[in-house]
C-alpha cells in the first residue's frame, strides 16, 4: 500500500513581494528581493546589521515616501494590488499596515488616548463603542489587567514592557491586517521580552506578523518562516526550523551558527 500522501498545510499569501530594489539616493541597499509573508503567519528576517531587514520593512508600508530622495522599484502586492503605486491612499495603507518600532514611542497623552487617537482617524465611532474598541485593544495587547483602573493616566508613566505593549494596542486597535514589528524586544527586559513573544504568536492568529531580529533564539521561537538577507539580498526563505536546522546556503549556516554577524 502507498505511504499516505502528506497532507500540506494550507498557506495564503497575503503580501507578495517582488523583484524589490530599494535606494537610498544612488545607493542600492535591496536587491531584486522576492519573497511572500504568508496569512496569520510570522515571518522573521534576520541577518547582520545593515543587510536590509529595516528597510524592507520600511518598505512594506510606504514609510520611506517620508523622505526625498529614497525610492523604490518592483512590486509589493497586498492581496494582490501593488501598494508602490504612487495611487495608493498611505493613510489607508497604514490603517492597513501596522508598525512598531524597537523603542516604544507612546504619545504623551493618557493610556486610553493612545489607543483612541488612531481610531478617530479612520472612524467616527460612538463614546461606547470607543470604550469597547479601546478595552478590545489593549485586551489584545495583554495589557487590560495592568492598566483597567488607570485609563486616564499618562501612557508615559508605564513601564518599557507595557509602553511596548501599549503601542501593540495602539496599532491593533486600527483593525491592520499586517503588522510588523521592528526589533519590537531589543529595548526590554527578559521578562516583557517573554511577555511581547508570546503576544506575537497569539496575535499571528488574527494578523500577518513580519518581525526584524537580531536575536537567533527569538527568530526561532516566535516565526514560522525566516528569511535571511545580507548585504541587501535575500540568501534564504523557508520554513524556520528548516532555515535554522536545515540551511540550504553556506552563508544562512555560517550567521546562524555565530561566524559572522
Ligand atoms: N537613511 C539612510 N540613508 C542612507 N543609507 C541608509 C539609510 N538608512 C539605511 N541606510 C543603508 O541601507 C543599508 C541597509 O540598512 P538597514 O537599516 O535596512 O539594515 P538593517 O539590516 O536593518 O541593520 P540593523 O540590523 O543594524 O538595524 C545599510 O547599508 C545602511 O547604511
Amino acid at each position: 500500500m502507498n505511504a499516505p500522501a502528506q497532507v500540506k498545510e494550507h498557506t495564503v499569501t497575503k503580501v507578495s513581494v517582488r523583484s524589490l530594489d530599494f535606494y537610498y539616493g544612488s545607493t542600492r541597499s535591496l536587491k531584486s528581493i522576492s519573497l511572500p509573508l504568508h496569512a496569520n503567519k510570522v515571518t522573521a528576517f534576520i541577518g547582520p546589521s545593515g543587510c536590509g531587514k529595516s528597510t524592507l520593512l520600511r518598505v512594506l508600508n510606504r514609510m520611506y515616501d517620508l523622505y526625498p530622495g529614497q525610492r523604490a522599484d518592483g512590486e509589493v502586492l497586498l492581496d494582490g494590488e501593488n501598494i508602490l503605486d504612487p495611487a495608493v491612499d498611505l493613510n489607508a495603507l497604514r490603517a492597513r499596515i501596522g508598525m512598531i518600532f524597537q523603542k516604544p514611542t507612546p504619545f504623551p497623552m493618557s493610556i486610553y488616548e493612545n489607543v483612541a487617537f488612531g481610531v478617530r482617524l479612520y472612524e467616527k465611532l460612538s463614546r461606547a463603542e470607543m470604550d469597547a474598541r479601546v478595552e478590545q485593544a489593549l485586551r489584545g495587547a495583554a495589557l487590560w489587567d495592568e492598566v483597567k483602573d488607570k485609563l486616564q493616566s499618562s501612557g508615559l508613566g508605564l513601564s518599557g514592557g507595557q509602553q511596548q505593549r501599549l503601542c501593540i494596542a495602539r496599532s491593533v486597535a486600527v483593525q491592520p491586517e499586517v503588522i510588523l514589528f521592528d526589533e519590537p524586544c531589543s529595548a526590554l527586559d527578559p521578562i516583557s521580552t517573554a511577555k511581547v513573544e508570546e503576544l506575537i504568536e497569539e496575535l499571528a492568529a488574527q494578523y500577518t506578523i513580519a518581525i526584524v531580529t537580531h536575536n537567533m533564539q527569538q527568530a526561532v521561537r516566535v516565526s514560522d518562516y525566516t528569511a535571511f538577507m545580507y548585504l541587501g539580498e535575500l540568501v534564504e526563505f523557508g520554513d524556520t526550523d528548516e532555515v535554522f536546522n536545515r540551511p540550504r546556503e553556506k552563508r544562512t549556516q555560517d550567521y546562524i551558527t555565530g561566524r559572522f554577524g
